[in-house]
């Protein structure tokens, strides 16, 4: 089914929005068979005020959940992992609750409190706490753990970091094989995703990229340079480096095949509504959007420290987009920048 042509000028006019929200610049890029389009505006770098370009690289957040998806994915597609058995069968240190199953973690559904909600209460006293700290998994999970589940295993959705902790130490610990390898051989390499990149725990971004900042909770307080981070709260959960071409690229790639069986594919796609109009809902690892215009669109969100990213793609992968703003705390540029979803798979609606 053919989409209408992407309204690259209120792409544009949304990026102009969240820059005057508070964004130091942001970039979207639209691919489409052998078409592009790159929308940019505002900077990369504030402090020698380097212009915005598409090609930069970023903290992808937790878009850094898909990865780890199709990873589990493929081992279970190789048989090394049942998705309904107890997450704890694939554990050197149990859980506090053996209900909890793999397929509860990739949906978050195990009730596992995310311990970010405490690390990050106060914003920047939070991240400098951490930002050059190295954790084990075991670290967050016992951080987690400390605290008692928010729902029994299976009976209801709850965004939580942790399940995606527990899948990065559960698949290291089938396999014997660090998760970069992983991603490096089973993803970044096959689909030649030659800017993206797994580097943790590295504080720094090689090559070009977007430097990051984040707000302060006093929001007359300026901006804080956020760019250098382990993101070790964060690893299988959150810790990937990309491009707006390499996600494009990914998702595209991801939802027409390339990375998994149809089996394995139809159950990370099948999707439970989390919002109450039923316009965004979440499978394994991957979120759906409905559009106003009826296009459904598939891929995730990121929010890490001077970072927001969308990535999405339609359920064929034909279009796909990614949309950075270099800034966070700051849900208003959030929202706005989820504006280009709008933009580039439904197009000019203004008539
Ligand atoms: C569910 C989300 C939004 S939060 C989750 C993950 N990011 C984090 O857990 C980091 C949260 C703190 C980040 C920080 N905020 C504060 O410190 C607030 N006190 C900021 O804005 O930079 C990610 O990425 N996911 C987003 C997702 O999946 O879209």
């Amino acid at each position: 089914t053919s989409l209408p042509t992407p309204d690259t000028a209120t792409v544009r006019s949304v990026q102009k929005t969240a820059v005057a929200q508070g964004a130091p610049g942001a970039l979207t890029r639209i691919d489409e068979g052998t078409t592009s389009y790159r929308i940019v505006t505002g900077e990369a770098d504030t402090g020698n005020h380097t212009k915005m370009d598409s090609g930069r690289r970023f903290r992808v957040g937790s878009v850094s959940k898909t990865f780890t998806a199709v990873v589990l994915m493929q081992l279970a597609a190789e048989g090394r992992v049942d998705l309904d058995a107890p997450a704890n069968n694939y554990l050197s240190k149990s859980l506090p609750d053996d209900r909890i199953t793999v397929r509860h973690l990739l949906s978050h559904r195990s009730g596992l409190y995310d311990y970010t909600n405490d690390m990050f209460y106060y914003t920047v006293p939070g991240f400098e706490a951490v930002r050059n700290k190295v954790f084990t998994y075991q670290d967050l999970i016992d951080l987690s753990t400390a605290r008692p589940l928010n729902n029994a295993p299976g009976a209801a959705y709850r965004y939580s970091n942790t399940n995606f902790v527990v899948l990065g130490q559960l698949i290291e610990n089938i396999t014997g094989t660090p998760m970069a390898t992983h991603y490096q051989q089973r993803i970044f390499g096959p689909l030649r995703l030659r800017s993206t990149a797994y580097v943790h725990p590295q504080t720094t971004i090689s090559g070009s990229f977007a430097r990051g900042y984040l707000r302060q909770d006093d929001t007359t307080l300026p901006l804080v340079d956020s760019t250098e981070q382990t993101v070790s709260w964060g690893q299988s959960a959150g810790a990937v480096i990309s491009n707006a071409v390499d996600l494009n690229r990914f998702f595209s790639s991801l939802v027409s095949g390339k990375l998994l069986p149809a089996e394995h594919l139809k159950q990370m796609m099948t999707m439970v509504p989390v919002t109450a109009d039923g316009s965004q809902s979440y499978g394994l690892g991957l979120r759906a959007r409905k559009l106003s215009c009826g296009t459904t669109v598939y891929g995730h969100t990121g929010t890490v420290q001077g970072y927001y990213t969308y990535a999405f793609t339609t359920a064929d992968g034909t279009r796909s987009m990614t949309s950075l703003a270099n800034t966070s705390n700051n849900g208003t540029v959030n929202t706005t920048l989820g504006a280009t979803l709008e933009a580039t798979f439904c197009g000019d609606t203004s008539t």
